[in-house]
């Protein structure tokens, strides 16, 4: 099975902004409050092609995630922009071939890495492959992320140590990797880790890159140029310093060039006809999600209760989806934080 993407896509975005309201002094105690608006994005532009990789520079609280995530077609509220993805806006069709790994590990502790990707590959591959072809398929993500040495250890282990955190997030953006998605999304793919994983992760996004994909990723730098050992006036001026050579050596060519690729490009007609969509039959997917309910918790010891709360967990994701593969994904024992994030982004 070939890594290459059937679909390529051009990612064009111009002039994003982002607003939230809050109230006024958060929790009064009982005092009045009023309520405000933040600017989280101020007129953001940019463009990735097939190949590249736009990398997301910025301090802690600079938006970088608001940004991705708008990107990734999943930011509601006070959003106003032109996002498109070869010239169109963000469609349904579309989450089948975008991957976005989230800035938080969200794994099933108790499952090997082997185990977690084929659940994953299960559950996300369409019907049109057979069992066999998903297990192979899994295996040379495997591969591909050179988790080959830790591939039968145990996520989160107890008593051992489980698999390092750089591990953890290969297995993150495997479970995403695995739809062979034509847009990969990666909130901050190299948070603490050490300069020998981030360097691995990083060729690893290449090669991704290389295939076809359009990647766009998030890293705090923690070292910006408005690092807090400057004072503020030194910040300030690096700042508006920043902000000025953008909008006069940036924007304006960057506007210049979506201009020019929107009267260049030849649109690409065959999007709608590659696109396979697919519906997995309820009994497949309950049996593939109850599977891994009973395999995660095969550790503890079976109760009538237990045996319950797995078959219910196992209907509740079906119904609380709608059946929508894309958000199979997830964990069991941190559904609540994963419903919150999924609600969040989908
Ligand atoms: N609902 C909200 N109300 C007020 N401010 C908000 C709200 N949501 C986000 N923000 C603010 O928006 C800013 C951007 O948040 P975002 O998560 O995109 O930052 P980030 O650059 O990704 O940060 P980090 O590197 O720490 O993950 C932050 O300052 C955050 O506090």
């Amino acid at each position: 099975m070939s890594f290459y993407v059937n679909i390529v896509y051009l990612l064009k975005f111009v002039d994003v902004v982002y607003l939230v309201k809050f109230r006024k002094g958060g929790n009064n105690f009982g005092k009045k409050t009023s309520s405000g608006e933040k600017v989280i994005l101020n007129g953001i532009s940019g463009m990735v092609q097939p190949g590249e990789i736009l990398d997301m520079l910025g301090p802690s609280g600079s938006g970088k995630t608001k940004l991705l995530t708008a990107l990734g077609g999943s930011l509601g509220g006070h959003l106003t922009s032109s996002i498109t993805y070869n010239d169109k806006s963000f469609s349904n069709s579309m989450k089948r071939n975008t991957g976005f790994v989230t800035q938080d590990i969200v794994l099933y502790p108790h499952l090997t890495v082997t185990e977690t990707l084929v659940f994953t590959v299960l559950l996300r591959l369409p019907n049109s492959f057979t069992k066999q072809d998903k297990i192979m398929h899994a295996e040379a993500i495997i591969d591909l992320l050179e988790l080959v040495n830790c591939k039968d250890c145990i996520v989160v282990d107890p008593f051992l140590r489980g698999v390092s955190s750089g591990e953890q997030k290969r297995v993150s953006i495997g479970q995403e990797m695995l739809i062979k998605p034509s847009l990969l999304f990666i909130d901050e793919p190299t948070m603490s880790l050490d300069s020998t994983t981030t360097q691995r992760i990083v060729s690893m996004l290449l090669e991704l890159a290389k295939a076809g994909r359009t990647i766009v990723l998030t890293i705090h730098q923690p070292s910006s140029v408005t690092s807090s050992n400057k004072s503020l006036n030194e910040q300030t001026l690096v700042k508006k310093t920043l902000v000025s050579a953008y909008k006069s050596n940036i924007v304006e060519k960057l506007k210049e060039e979506l201009k020019d690729n929107d009267n260049n490009r030849h649109h690409d007609q065959t999007e709608n006809k590659m696109f396979e969509w697919w519906w997995w039959t309820w009994w497949k997917q309950f049996n593939i999600l109850l599977q891994r309910g009973l395999e995660e918790r095969k550790h503890e010891s079976f109760s009538i209760f237990n045996t319950g709360e797995v078959l219910s967990v196992a209907v509740l994701f079906l119904e609380y989806y709608g059946g929508n593969p894309i958000l199979l994904t997830c964990n069991t024992k941190y559904e609540s934080k994963l419903i919150f994030e999924l609600s969040i982004q989908h």
